[in-house]
């Protein structure tokens, strides 16, 4: 399907000569989205199968040329939890989706119904060293920042379980539908005596408000579907199987509206924090470095770990 894809600079080029070229040029220039904008190489893909940018298949991509519209797998056993290849497969991912130019959006879901992702994997951040620590967050960190300041459609299809990093992922797509159900999602943080960063709380406290993102963020608060919807922390619930068909007609409907117009109204609105995170970015993880690896938080780690295993 694509044989290499390039990055901004090129789009760049490539849009200055089309129709309506000026309009995207100033887009870009403006906004600067993505985590950089340097020309680079990315990974091909396939229209119905394996994403070939990582040794493993953690990642899945399917694409509709005739639609446009991309569903992003994840596929990382037992539970999708975020390591360091997943963090890497998930950016490489979506910084290729965002350089196809057939591209208007993408689906983010579970390959394993029943868990969406449950966040972060704590095997990372427990008895690792400073650097270690330090390098998973930055990959956080510009996984997030591909997703987020996103010009596509991006609809997070929840087909499960969704704590922690699993409701960040959630929070940094345009749209969420939910199974209905037992499931759970929520920024529970503080259960495992970790802070979410500044970028994490500002999308909560845009998506639910600030009294409801203040309460759920200091008490760890994991919601059922029900509620999650009620607060407005997912958009829409739908029956476990129906996930992806909803989140597919949902998309369909977000695509009658013109790219462009929608991209940049997006853009404009998101700018600031992607910037501030970019400003910030050191400082930002010079402090998880710093509080992560706090023996008392060591051991808060290691005590939740044993509580998850004994469970
Ligand atoms: C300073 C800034 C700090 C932080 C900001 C960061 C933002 C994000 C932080 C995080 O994401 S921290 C991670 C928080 N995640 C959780 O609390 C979720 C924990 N997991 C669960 O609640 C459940 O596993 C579940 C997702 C509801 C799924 O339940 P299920 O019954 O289907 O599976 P089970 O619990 O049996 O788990 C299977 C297997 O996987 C291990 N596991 C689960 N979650 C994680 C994880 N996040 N990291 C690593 N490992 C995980 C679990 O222990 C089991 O292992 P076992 O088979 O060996 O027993």
């Amino acid at each position: 399907m694509y044989s290499f894809i390039l990055g901004n600079e090129s789009i760049k080029m490539a849009l200055s000569v089309s129709a309506g070229g000026r309009v995207w040029r100033k887009f870009f220039k403006t906004f600067n989205f993505g985590p950089n904008s340097a020309l680079k190489r990315f990974p091909t893909c396939t229209a119905n199968g394996r994403l070939y940018s990582s040794s493993s298949d953690n990642v899945l991509v399917s694409k509709d040329e005739k639609s446009g519209i991309a569903t992003v797998r994840m596929n990382n056993p037992p539970v999708n939890s975020l390591n360091s290849a997943m963090l890497v497969s998930l950016r490489s991912c979506f910084e290729e989706l965002e350089n196809d130019k057939s591209c208007r959006a993408l689906i983010l879901t579970s390959q394993k119904p029943k868990v969406f992702c449950a966040g972060l994997d704590i095997l990372e951040i427990y008895r690792k060293s400073p650097d270690y620590v330090a390098q998973f967050w930055e990959k956080l960190q510009d996984m997030w920042l591909s997703l987020y300041g996103s010009r596509l459609v991006t609809m997070a299809a929840i087909n499960g379980h969704s704590p922690a990093g699993g409701c960040l992922l959630s929070l940094a797509c345009d749209y969420r539908i939910m199974a209905e159900g037992k499931f759970t999602i929520g920024l529970n943080e503080t259960q495992l005596d970790l802070v979410a960063p500044f970028w994490l709380r500002q999308t909560m406290v845009d998506v639910i408000g600030y009294r409801q993102a203040e309460m759920a963020l200091m008490i760890g608060a994991l919601y059922t579907s029900n509620k999650a919807l009620q607060l407005g922390l997912v958009d829409k619930l739908a029956p476990i199987e129906d996930v992806q068909t909803v989140a597919e007609e949902e998309v369909k409907n977000w695509l009658k509206i013109p790219d462009q117009a929608r991209a940049i109204t997006k853009m404009a609105s998101r700018k600031p924090l992607l910037d501030e995170l970019r400003k910030r970015k050191q400082e930002d993880i010079q402090t998880f470095r710093d509080e992560t690896t706090r023996e008392s938080v060591q051991i808060s780690i290691q005590q939740y770990l044993e509580k998850l295993k004994a469970k």
